[in-house]
């Protein structure tokens, strides 16, 4: 029996897997054990014999530039990218075909994040294990790690401890005045908190901000009332 007519719309054939892919998302605040848990994943898989590879974004160069490398030390040797739409032909089409698993360390960079879930679990029949934060400093959804939670499998947040108090820590604080979104660092920039001492710290940073207002606009005043004082005399 010959195919059915296409009617001008191009079929793509892409190879049968032997299994379809799936996607699975690992958040929390930093400190948490995200990193961590997709190593663990990720060698879970490749003992069970199936081949894997890891991707981290080039931009988090905190620790190593080719290896995803945990707070605590543990290192596995990594894709460092600006994209993940690349990765396929950088990895080599025959390579990737014959590739499992994909482990994606710091999503919250990666623009492309959802079109290559996509991709590869849909299309390819990869599994994705994806692992990020889902907020920033400020508690705002960070990137598109919260954009493929609709095409999970399964979604796991982790919590860390708080360091003021040791109980579960659910964000992040940055301890710096820095104010752009993305700012790479460790323990010397942010700390895991609750919900007390993340509101407490907060109002830390925004007392000193309103501080800072408060003192430039006195300044911008005090000029004010100089030049018109100039302008008087
Ligand atoms: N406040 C902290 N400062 C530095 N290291 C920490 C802190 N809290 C926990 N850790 C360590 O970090 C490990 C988790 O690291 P990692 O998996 O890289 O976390 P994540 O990827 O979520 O940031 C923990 O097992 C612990 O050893
Ligand atoms: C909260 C927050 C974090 N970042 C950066 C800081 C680190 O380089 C990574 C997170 O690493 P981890 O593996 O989760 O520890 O993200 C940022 O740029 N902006 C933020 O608000």
């Amino acid at each position: 029996m010959s195919p059915p007519p296409s009617h001008g719309v191009d079929l793509v054939v892409r190879p049968t897997h032997r299994r379809a892919g799936e996607v699975h998302v690992i958040v929390g605040p930093m400190f948490a054990g995200k990193t961590t848990a997709l190593l663990r994943r990720v060698m879970a898989e490749a003992d069970t014999g199936r081949s894997v590879a890891i991707i981290k974004s080039s931009r988090d160069n905190r620790y190593a530039t080719d290896a995803v490398v945990t707070h605590d030390g543990t290192k596995f040797p990594c894709w460092p990218l600006s994209d993940l739409l690349s990765f396929k032909h950088k990895f080599g089409a025959d390579a990737y075909q014959k590739l499992d698993v994909i482990g994606i360390d710091e999503a919250q960079f990666f623009g492309d994040l959802y079109d290559f879930c996509c991709e590869a679990a849909d299309l390819d029949g990869k599994t994705v294990v994806v692992a990020g934060l889902d907020g920033d400093y400020l508690r705002r959804s960070f990137g598109s790690v919260l954009n493929v939670i609709p095409l999970a499998d399964t979604v796991t947040k982790l919590t860390a401890r708080c360091e003021v108090c040791g109980n579960r820590a659910f964000f992040t604080l940055r301890k710096t005045g820095e104010t752009q979104t993305e700012l790479i660092g460790g323990a010397n920039v942010y700390m895991p908190v609750c919900r007390q001492h993340y509101t407490n710290g907060q109002g830390v940073s925004v007392t000193k901000e309103a501080t800072r207002i408060a003192f430039e606009t006195h300044v911008v005043q005090n000029d004010l009332v100089l030049e018109t004082a100039a302008a008087i005399v």
